[in-house]
């Protein structure tokens, strides 16, 4: 006997629709079962791992409650040092692992399988998409090949001018503060993103109308927002997020944010075409990263100190740096990206355009003004270690007001060690969190690290390590002599991270901190009277002070400090 459904008019149910809610049926099974099994493994291996007694349902949930975002600093801190180098927490039904030793860093940030952020990122996607800094899989890949070299040391060379105008553009700015104890967080936060809209958009002071100074604004105030989603966790839920006045602002600013993008991209793409209908063509990326045409002296080893630091780290931007492209070339990330794209280099479309400039902005402005906020804190508190600084910026421009050029940040060695130094004790971006995918056994203990877990990467602490470092939390630019840390573990220093997923920006980052801190320091000593021991600390998504950046500054003398 054959059954056979037929579809009649009044059945209301056909066979093709049977087979497909059966299909639909099965597969939801299935996928359920799957995350009981996947979630039973994640409890039973997780929970091998040491770490505070959760409750039931919502785990360790409770030991944020209630804390500042310094409280919480502090307690993560606390059990760094109680459960050693792993340390598993619960929050509700996710396991989140934190990893303190270099070893197990490594193997973690090392790795091609590993590559995906953790679910704490999503509050960015409003703003940046499926960009560089959240994206996985296929897209990250392909867009990482395509935008590492657009920070080729070429291109970031002809950004110097543009260094050198705003970091002087700050100086003049700060005039007013002079013998005031003020937050130079503001300052540097300012700069950098009026560096960023230039380097990155094209847009400068000259040509920059409201919309420029808006959209800086519009940055500072959504860095903000996700900082505040981070650490107040009630407004990690989106369902509670949508109703607060956070989430009407996080709107109009988003409207401004990428209302300017896209108006930028449309006016390029337009000059673009114009342009070519002329007969202008604009260099192409090969052509500037290979051009020949030289500003700096071929004889000139242009490897910096950070560069040899750095180069255990197994990233992608150890391009060939030998060329210069000179600054009448200077292209902007968007100018080199619209070219790729038009050029067929490139697939990419202006919306995918847009997320990447969107990440770029938010990339380079919060870690690098709190990296150049804490060197000029910590140079307030060290005026020997100013004063050396001071010295050798001396060496290299005497009493003269020029402005650096590429070649003179290669003498900076001492500014660079100073630079090193503060971004391990505080490094801006203070952990990493990834996504397993699949289960990882560590190195300095038998633990196995469940996938569906979220491993953290301690940086804050690995850059403490008595292990590593003599006298870990005493500032010590010294501890960046080739001497010392030729033999260093390399992962013992990630300020940056490592591996595939690293800071596409590090060299970009350097460049502009040596220019910047160098003519703020040639111009101005900077005093700070908060010892390092009264730092209030906060590190949610970017490490910051809570209790504000406070220096005072003086006038310099343009004397060297032995005369
Ligand atoms: C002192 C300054 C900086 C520090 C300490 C820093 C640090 C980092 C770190 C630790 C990561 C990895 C984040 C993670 O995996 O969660 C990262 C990624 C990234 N950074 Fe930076 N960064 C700095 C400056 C910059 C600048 C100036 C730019 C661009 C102009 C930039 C662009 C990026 C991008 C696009 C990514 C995502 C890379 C990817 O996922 O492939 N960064 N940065």
């Amino acid at each position: 006997m054959s059954l056979v459904l037929e579809e009649s008019p009044g059945s209301g149910l056909s066979v093709s629709r049977l087979v497909f809610y059966s299909l639909v049926f099965l597969a939801t099974g299935l996928w359920i079962v799957h995350r009981r099994r996947q979630q039973t493994r994640l409890f039973k291996l997780g929970n091998k791992i040491p770490g505070p007694a959760a409750l039931p349902l919502i785990g360790n949930a409770l030991l944020a409650l209630g804390k500042t975002p310094s409280e919480i600093m502090q307690l993560s801190l606390e059990f760094a040092q109680r459960y050693l180098h792993v340390v598993r927490v619960w929050l509700g039904p996710r396991l989140y692992i934190f990893l303190t030793d270099p070893d197990d860093a490594e193997v973690i940030l090392n790795s091609q399988v590993h590559i995906n952020k953790s679910d704490d990122y999503r509050f960015f996607a409003p703003w940046l998409g499926e960009g560089l800094l959240i994206s996985s899989g296929e897209k990250w890949r392909s867009h990482r090949k395509m935008i590492a070299p657009t920070f080729h040391i070429n291109i970031l060379k002809s950004f110097v001018g543009v260094f050198n105008q705003n970091s002087k553009n700050v100086v003049e700015k700060m005039k007013p503060e002079i013998g005031k104890t003020f937050d130079v967080h503001d300052y540097m936060s300012g700069v950098t993103v009026d560096i960023l809209l230039e380097t990155a958009m094209g847009i400068n002071r000259k040509t920059q109308d409201e919309s420029g100074f808006d959209y800086a604004m519009a940055v500072m105030k959504m860095c903000d927002i996700i900082h505040q989603r981070h650490y107040k966790f009630w407004l990690r839920f989106d369902a509670i997020f949508k109703f607060t006045a956070f989430f009407k602002q996080q709107f109009k600013l988003l409207n401004i944010i990428h209302g300017l993008t896209n108006k930028v991209i449309k006016e390029k793409k337009k000059t673009y075409f114009e342009n070519k209908a002329k007969g202008i063509i604009p260099p192409t990326l090969e052509e500037l990263t290979r051009s020949p045409d030289d500003v700096t002296d071929p004889n000139v080893d242009t490897k910096t100190l950070a560069d040899n630091v750095f180069k255990g780290l197994r990233d992608d931007l150890d391009f060939n740096d030998e060329n210069d492209v000179g600054e009448k070339k200077r292209l902007a990330f968007l100018d080199l990206m619209i070219e790729s794209a038009q050029n067929g280099t490139n697939n990419i479309t202006d919306h995918e355009i847009k997320e990447e400039v969107d990440t770029i902005m938010f990339e380079g402005h919060d870690t690098t003004a709190a990296g150049s906020s804490f060197v000029l804190c910590l140079l307030g508190i060290y005026q020997d270690i100013q004063a050396k600084v001071y010295d050798e910026l001396y060496e290299i421009f005497g009493d003269s007001d020029r402005p650096a050029t590429f070649e003179d940040t290669l003498h900076m060695k001492y500014l660079e060690r100073v630079i090193l130094e503060s971004l391990r004790l505080y490094p801006p971006v203070p952990i990493i969190a990834r996504k397993l995918k699949q289960d990882v056994q560590i190195h300095t203990s038998n633990y196995i690290l469940p996938a569906g877990a979220t491993v953290v990467i301690g940086t804050y602490k690995i850059h403490r390590s008595p292990k590593f470092y003599n006298k870990p939390e005493v500032f010590n630019p010294d501890n960046f002599l080739p001497e010392n840390t030729q033999n260093r573990h390399y992962y013992s220093f990630i300020p940056f991270s490592a591996g595939p997923r690293s800071c596409v920006g590090r060299k970009y980052a350097m460049l502009k901190l040596k220019i910047l801190l160098s003519t703020i320091l040639r111009n101005y000593k900077t005093i700070s009277d908060v010892p390092e021991n009264k730092f209030t600390l906060q590190g949610d998504i970017i490490l910051k002070r809570s209790d504000g950046f406070r220096v005072r500054i003086e006038p310099r003398k343009r004397v060297p400090s032995f005369a």
